[in-house]
């Protein structure tokens, strides 16, 4: 049986946002900041995550690789998502790892356990879609070249 859940009273929505950042440590002041911060996380995981730095080489590779074969702009540019999707979601699981580790430090949780498991499945999940999409959209050009060459 489901159970309702009503929705908050309007004053206290709009405490919860005008409050919503309270919490936080500090907030960006301007996009150029929010920028800087983003571009922190990114060399971050770069530094220290050994899959991140595998998947931008594949990443590279591909999107060198489809411009080198001449494909089409639909296909690089489905080739250039599934690359975006494979690294947006590895920036996420590094994310979701440092929450874990800072919410359960080094002791064994059940749940954290879940979220880190989950977090890698759904890296695994877009690699293996990428890797099909790399396959079906970048094979059949490479081998006609190569064959073209003997
Ligand atoms: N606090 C914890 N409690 C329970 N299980 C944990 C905990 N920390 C890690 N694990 C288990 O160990 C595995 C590896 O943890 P780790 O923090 O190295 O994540 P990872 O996804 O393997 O990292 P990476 O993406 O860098 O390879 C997790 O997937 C999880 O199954």
């Amino acid at each position: 049986m489901s159970q309702q859940v009503s929705p908050p009273p309007p004053n206290k929505l709009s405490s919860l946002i005008t409050k919503e950042r309270e919490f936080s440590w500090q907030v960006a002041a301007n996009l150029f900041v929010s920028f800087k911060y983003a571009w922190a996380g990114i060399t971050y995981s770069f530094q220290t995550q050994r899959n991140f730095r595998i998947h931008v080489s594949f990443c590279a590779l591909a999107i060198a690789l489809s411009l080198f074969l001449h494909l089409s702009p639909v296909e690089i540019a489905v080739i250039g998502i599934t690359s975006g999707l494979v690294l947006a979601l590895e920036l996420l699981n590094t994310a979701i790892e440092s929450l874990v580790d800072l919410t359960v430090k080094q002791t064994y949780h059940e749940l954290a356990k879940v979220a880190k498991d989950c977090a890698a499945g759904a890296v695994l999940v877009s690699a293996l879609v990428a890797i099909l999409v790399g396959c079906t959209l970048l094979l059949p050009p490479l081998v006609i070249l190569i064959m073209s060459k003997f």
